[in-house]
Formats: C-alpha cells, sequence, structure tokens
C-alpha cells in the first residue's frame, strides 16, 4: 500500500525553510567575511558594487514578471510596493539610486555602474535565472524564491556595522541603501511567507516551495563565487569582466 506523504504542521513548515537559510544563505560565504570584516581592497569592494549592481537591477524586473501574471488586483497592489521601492517615484529616489550613490561613494563612475559592462557572466546567469524562474514558474515557487529576504535583515545590519567601522568610503549617506531595506525587507517578507503558508496547500506544494528557495539561495551564492574566483583567488577574471582600473570617476 502507498503511504501518501503528510503535509507538515505550518510551524515544521517553517522551521523547515529557516533551516534552508541556516545551511545555504551567502551570509556564510567567504567574500562576505571578507567585505564585513575590512579585508577586502578597495577593488574587490568596487567588483562587489558593480556586479551587485546587475542583481539590483533585475528586482523590479523580476518583480514587473511576477505581477504581470497575478489576477487578483490585492496581490498587485501588495507587490508593486517592491517595485517603487527599487524604482522609486522620481529620478533621483529609491534603491538602484541608492546602489549608484554607494557606487560613486568606492569611487566607481556610476554611468559605468549603471551601463552594466564589466559584470562577470556568471553574475548574468545567475541573475538572469532568478528572473526567469519568477517569470516561469508557478505562483507559489515563485513568490517563495522571494523569501531569501527573511535573512537579509541579519546580513545588512552586519554589512552597516562592517563598512562603518571598516572603510573610509562608509557614511550613512553611501551606505543608505541597506538601511532602508531594513525597514523595506520585512515588511515584504511577512507578506510572502504568510502567503507561502497559507498557499502550499499539499505536501508537493511544501516540497516545491523548500525548492524555489533552495534554488534562490544557489542564485546568491553562485553569484559570490563568480566574484571570489575573479578578484581573490585564484584572481582570473573572465573575459569582458570588469579590470580594476575601468569606470573610476575622474
Ligand atoms: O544584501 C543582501 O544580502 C540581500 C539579499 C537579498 C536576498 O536575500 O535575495 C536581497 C537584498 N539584499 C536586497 O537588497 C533586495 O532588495 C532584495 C530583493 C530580493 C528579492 O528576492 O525580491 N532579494 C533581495
Amino acid at each position: 500500500m502507498n503511504v501518501q506523504p503528510e503535509k507538515m504542521q505550518p510551524e515544521a513548515f517553517e522551521a523547515r525553510l529557516r533551516q534552508i537559510g541556516a545551511e545555504r544563505y551567502h551570509d556564510k560565504h567567504p567574500f562576505h567575511d571578507m567585505l564585513h570584516s575590512g579585508r577586502c581592497t578597495i577593488d574587490q569592494v568596487r567588483a562587489w558594487v558593480i556586479n551587485r549592481y546587475y542583481y539590483q537591477s533585475r528586482i523590479p524586473m523580476k518583480d514587473a514578471a511576477f505581477i504581470s501574471r497575478v489576477t487578483d488586483p490585492a496581490l498587485r497592489r501588495e507587490w508593486r510596493s517592491r517595485i517603487e521601492d527599487h524604482d522609486g517615484r522620481a529620478p533621483g529616489e529609491g534603491g538602484i539610486a541608492r546602489w549608484l550613490r554607494l557606487a560613486e561613494g568606492v569611487g566607481l563612475d556610476p554611468e559605468y555602474v549603471a551601463s552594466e559592462r564589466g559584470i562577470l557572466p556568471a553574475t548574468r546567469f545567475a541573475v538572469d535565472a532568478y528572473v526567469h524562474f519568477v517569470r516561469e514558474q508557478p505562483m507559489l515557487p515563485a513568490m517563495a524564491s522571494s523569501l531569501t529576504e527573511l535573512f537579509a535583515p541579519e546580513i545588512h545590519k552586519t554589512r552597516i556595522a562592517g563598512l562603518l567601522k571598516h572603510y573610509d568610503f562608509a557614511s550613512p549617506d553611501t551606505i543608505a541603501y541597506f538601511e532602508h531595506r531594513l525597514s523595506e525587507a520585512p515588511k515584504d517578507v511577512a507578506f510572502g511567507l504568510a502567503w507561502v503558508m497559507d498557499h502550499a496547500r499539499t505536501p508537493a506544494d511544501q516540497d516545491a516551495a523548500a525548492a524555489a528557495l533552495i534554488f534562490k539561495t544557489d542564485v546568491l551564492w553562485a553569484q559570490l563565487d563568480a566574484l571570489y574566483s575573479a578578484y581573490v583567488a585564484p584572481g582570473r577574471i573572465p573575459p569582458g569582466g570588469w579590470q580594476p582600473h575601468e569606470g573610476l570617476l575622474a
């Protein structure tokens, strides 16, 4: 006789999702250790800022892809604040503009950074995979893939403290991006988690949500692996990758 797998109770299911973060979130990546403890050179910080820009730039596109599939106006209304958080409501506002202020703070020309030149191939592949995932997968895994943000406030706090302590470029203005995320991310993820808990109605749904979260931790991890390989060890910058003298402020 076939034994049907049992649906996990809400507490156990949430614990399963949190365990994925505990084991796989990119706060454990050695590049983050270096960055937060002041062991990055300025060029390694610049490489991170340039590559991470690509992630930032694609987040509102993936949220727009998500919204484009939503039939419920209430869910669209809820989700669109994510796009506004990144794009702002006027030029110069929002997360992308704040990221470009960080770019300037580390001595990079924001126009160079926004041009997306010098992005590592693996960064592009990983980030594009996230956008495609959200565009193509069923709504439940698409939503669940954003739940890495459950773990983001802790890393943002560590980053704010670490950057302010160790790097001359760090000031409340240059790192304002992270301060804003401290209030934006918990609001988004509280909604996303409640929605996933509510809509994961079968064991297969729960498995799909967990797999989506694992996929997303891979998206984040792969970006840091690419950065580490190009700019830390072995220090092999792939063709087209940013070269440390490029894109600097005059
Ligand atoms: O600095 C980080 O470690 C980090 C991680 C993540 C994440 O967990 O995906 C996001 C962010 N930052 C972030 O700033 C952000 O706007 C964001 C949006 C999303 C998403 O999946 O919708 N993740 C993240």
